[in-house]
């Protein structure tokens, strides 16, 4: 194995265990959400589109150029590739993206135009912060099933607001991205439990 397909294979197995985490957290239901790494200025390993991401194998994922076409044609790349390509384009040092569809995001994304999240501990895994004693806005995008004029959206709201930790869209989902898998996975757990807290807020 020479040490692309090494590297392939790692990332890999960090999306499959992932995937098995988030599904046994209620994260991805059915085959909903998807998970992608930059393996080059050009390249990004991509979920296929359809997959059960608690069931995912070494055939679920695909090499995708930066406009989001697989390199090989006859793979069909994840529904919602190209707001993963937004993320790689947007900021060089972003390593990989991860999205989710809990039921904590779902309704809070339903009731909310943003979340805004203060005080937390966990706030500290996100990007540029230290203390507790800080506050995140997590935008809230309508849902467009027109996904290249969703990632133009939220490319125009990212250049307006590059502190932005992490997005959800309306009725649909999670979007967090790291360094690389281990962090954004980190961050998406940290953005999970703190939606959690906030729903359990409202129910009071
Ligand atoms: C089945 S959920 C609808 C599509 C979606 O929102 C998603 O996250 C999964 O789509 P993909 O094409 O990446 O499997
Ligand atoms: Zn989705």
């Amino acid at each position: 194995m020479n040490d692309n397909a090494k590297q392939i294979a790692l990332h890999t197995q960090a999306m499959i265990e992932a995937g098995r985490m988030f599904h046994s957290r209620g994260w991805v239901p059915a085959t909903g959400g998807n998970f992608s790494v930059k393996l080059s200025s050009d390249q990004v390993l991509i979920t296929a589109s359809g997959w059960h991401k608690g069931e995912l194998a070494a055939d679920g994922f695909l090499v995708a150029g930066l406009d989001g076409k697989p390199l090989d044609a006859t793979r069909k790349a994840s529904y919602e590739t190209l707001l993963h390509m937004q993320l790689y384009q947007h900021d060089s040092k972003i390593g990989a993206a991860l999205h989710t569809h809990s039921i904590a995001n779902t309704v809070l994304s339903r009731r909310h135009s943003k979340i805004r999240l203060a005080g937390y501990e966990l706030l500290k895994l996100l990007p540029g912060i230290n203390t507790h004693d800080a506050e995140v806005s997590v935008p809230v995008f309508a849902n467009d099933q027109d996904i290249a004029r969703l990632a133009a959206h939220v490319d125009e709201h990212m250049k307006q607001h590059p502190e932005t930790p992490a997005y959800l869209i309306a009725g649909h989902g999670l979007y967090a991205w790291g360094a690389n898998v281990a962090q954004a996975r980190h961050r998406v757990e940290a953005l999970e439990f703190m939606f959690e807290c906030e729903l359990w807020s409202e129910k009071k």
